[in-house]
């Protein structure tokens, strides 16, 4: 809920009802694990995964948003648990990852969509504020990708890691420290899809455009009034968008797959400027000769 009263994103009755173009056994009988499982992104993939068959594990920082998301999909008829984690912590990601493992018996999916950051110039992060950025976004993917690796490897077993990250291919105004951040989630995902291959380990980025959910509480309401002519399809996107992106990776639709990034931003890389701290004067030109 935003500080004006007004609700971003789509609410689980949405999500549980949403069209699809997945079959619903897509994923049967098989395991995906979703970090920040209980946030706008995270929520959209949990019950698409759950819709096509898949047992999933959400996690992140806040009990009672695992315990709302578990609810709703359990009461759907879906399988699900939640588990508190922070990514920051590589002692906690290593224990989850054991957890899992006694408890589900396998893993066929992680998705790293635990993530964000907050608008700000450059030059005036502070040193404990770039930490928050790096560590959670690159860090922290990071962490849940290689102890997720770790256990296909030494299962003999594949696996599918989608890493959602942000579109980096002009930079983002006032996110210097995300757009950092998700180049290197990038540039790694790219290395280990090669690197990983011979074990069975399929690597992918989601690139999202502006995707209205609740993580854009952190931008002032005269930001997010620009974001929907960020791109040329002059609308912002859904977490669903983002979901069925995810979803043809982890079907067998994405079986031959890795080392990508699929952007998912209405044409914005193309087109279209995102400044998340409001545009300085300086680079109006529509008033320039
Ligand atoms: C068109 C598209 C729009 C832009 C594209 C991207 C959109 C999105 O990704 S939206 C969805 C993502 N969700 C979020 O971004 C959620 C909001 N962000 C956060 O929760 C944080 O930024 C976080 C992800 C880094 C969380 O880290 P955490 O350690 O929990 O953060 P703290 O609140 O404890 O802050 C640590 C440290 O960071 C500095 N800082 C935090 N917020 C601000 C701020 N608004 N301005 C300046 N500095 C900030 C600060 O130094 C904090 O330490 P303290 O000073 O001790 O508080
Ligand atoms: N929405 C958008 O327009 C865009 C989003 N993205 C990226 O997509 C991803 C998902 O974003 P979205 O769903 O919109 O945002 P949300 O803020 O709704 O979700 C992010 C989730 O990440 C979890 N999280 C944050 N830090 C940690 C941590 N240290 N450990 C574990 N979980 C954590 C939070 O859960 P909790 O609070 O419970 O810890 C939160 O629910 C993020 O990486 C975001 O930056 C990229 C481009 C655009």
């Amino acid at each position: 809920m935003a500080e004006d009263g007004q609700r971003f994103g789509l609410s689980d009755a949405e999500l549980a009802a949403h069209r699809t173009v997945f079959a619903g056994d897509a994923m049967e009988g098989q395991v995906a694990v979703i970090s920040g499982g209980a946030g706008g992104i995270g929520r959209a993939v949990a019950w698409l995964y759950a819709r096509m068959g898949a047992r999933v594990v959400v996690t992140g920082r806040k009990q009672e948003k695992l315990d709302a998301l578990v609810a709703a999909l359990t009461e759907a008829g879906h399988a699900a648990r939640g588990e508190v984690l922070d990514v920051r912590s590589r002692e906690s990601v290593d224990a989850f990852w054991t957890r899992v493992w006694e408890a589900e018996g396998r893993v066929d999916t992680l998705v790293n969509s635990a993530g964000g950051q907050f608008p700000q110039a450059a030059i005036d992060f502070s040193p404990k504020g770039w930490d928050a950025v790096i560590n959670t976004n690159l860090n922290g993917t990071w962490h849940m990708m290689q102890a997720a690796a770790q256990r296909w490897r030494d299962a003999g077993k594949g696996g599918n890691i989608v890493n959602i990250v942000v579109v980096t291919t002009h930079g983002l105004y006032g996110v210097a420290h995300t757009i950092a951040a998700r180049s290197g989630v990038i540039g790694l995902s790219k290395s280990v899809a090669v690197e990983w291959a011979p074990l069975g380990i399929r690597v992918n980025c989601v690139a999202p455009g502006a995707i209205e959910t609740e993580g854009w509480n952190v931008y002032t309401e005269a930001a997010r009034a620009t974001y929907p002519k960020t791109n040329p399809m002059m609308r912002v996107g859904s977490a669903w968008d983002i979901a069925e992106a995810c979803g043809y990776l982890a079907a067998p639709s994405g079986g031959y797959v890795t080392g990508e990034v699929l952007t998912v931003d209405g044409g914005g890389q193309h087109w279209g400027e995102t400044w998340t701290t409001g545009k300085p004067d300086y680079f109006r030109t529509e008033d320039k000769a």
